[in-house]
């Protein structure tokens, strides 16, 4: 297929490498240049990240990156597109913006997917005149690590979109889960849950982070407990997607005060050295607050 993806984010660079991997022509698109070439760079880094661990061959590193373009242009992105997965960030308006500028620059068959990890795709899709070709394609941080993808059926989705993002997902040899369009779908609901109890409990003095999270590490088999992957997913995203759940599922969603005063604070996890642990060079160093040392 020739796909589009729009956002070179992390995650866009990240649905690019994998859809090409899988053998289909990609175009990264992203408002600045400067941006796109970051987005090819990072594919290339975690592809020969992948050579160096004996994963990917020189070979396929190179014919994946050979199928992949970037542009700062929407409209030759999408043009020829068969499938267009928007990346862009987790702002509502600006992705009924894109998805209505995606539209006036496609033909009526191209399906029109949003990675939102959260948000309704079923109201993306109705500022679209042909509707019944979108679908939520919800990829996990990083994409060509993470085995899941929720594939998201808003009200519009007809059954052509919906075979045809299956299809695409189990072609990226990845395991599908296909969830009704409901807020936090199955995976961020459940995993924001977890998040904002493990942070009660660190405000109620049950435990210390890292002792709250190997409960879940090694008691529950998790591969990283929920405050050091609230750390690593950011405590802004968290936060940001907690207020929606809690506008939409009710209370029990309400963000704890301390997620509040750390993002206040610009401690917003690994990304800026410290959320509820402290980060250097990209490592757990220590934990945030009055705990005694790891
Ligand atoms: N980060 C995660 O762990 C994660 C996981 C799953 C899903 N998501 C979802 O993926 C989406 C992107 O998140 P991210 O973390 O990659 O964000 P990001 O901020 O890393 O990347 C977003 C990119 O989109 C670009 N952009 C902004 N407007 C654009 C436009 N009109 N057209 C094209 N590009 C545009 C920005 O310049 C930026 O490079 C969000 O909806 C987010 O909720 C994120």
């Amino acid at each position: 297929m020739q796909i589009a993806v729009l956002g070179a984010g992390s995650m866009g660079h990240g649905i690019a490498q994998v859809s090409a991997m899988a053998g289909h022509d990609v175009i990264l698109r992203d408002i600045e240049e400067e941006f796109v070439e970051d987005g090819i760079e990072g594919i290339r880094t975690n592809l020969q990240g992948g050579v160096d661990r004996d994963k990917v061959t020189e070979d396929e590193m190179q014919t994946a990156l050979d199928r992949i373009s970037g542009t700062t242009d929407l409209e030759a992105a999408v043009a020829d597109a068969d499938l267009v997965i928007e990346a862009v960030p987790e702002d509502m308006d600006l992705k009924k913006d894109v998805f209505t500028d995606i539209e006036a620059a496609t033909g009526e068959e191209t399906i029109i997917a949003s990675n939102t990890s959260s948000m309704s795709v079923t109201e993306m899709g109705s500022v679209l005149k042909h509707p019944e070709r979108v679908v939520g394609l919800h990829f996990f941080n990083p994409p060509h690590l993470m085995d899941l993808v929720e594939i998201i059926i808003a009200e519009q989705t007809d059954e052509r979109t919906e075979s045809v993002a299956v299809d695409y997902v189990r072609d990226l040899e990845k395991e599908d889960v296909v969830v009704r369009d409901t807020a936090g779908f199955a995976s961020s609901r459940l995993g924001i849950a977890l998040g904002l109890e493990a942070i009660r409990m660190v405000e109620q003095g049950v435990a210390s982070p890292a002792d709250i999270d190997e409960s879940m590490s090694i008691g529950y088999g998790h591969p990283m407990g929920p405050l050091e992957l609230t750390d690593h997913v950011g405590l802004d995203v968290r936060l940001h997607i907690a207020e929606h759940l809690r506008e939409e599922l009710g209370e029990r969603f309400k963000p704890p005060q301390s997620l509040r005063r750390k993002v206040r604070a610009g401690n917003l996890g690994k990304k800026t050295g410290e959320g509820y642990y402290v980060w250097a060079d990209g490592e757990r160093v220590g934990m945030s607050g009055d705990w005694d040392d790891e």
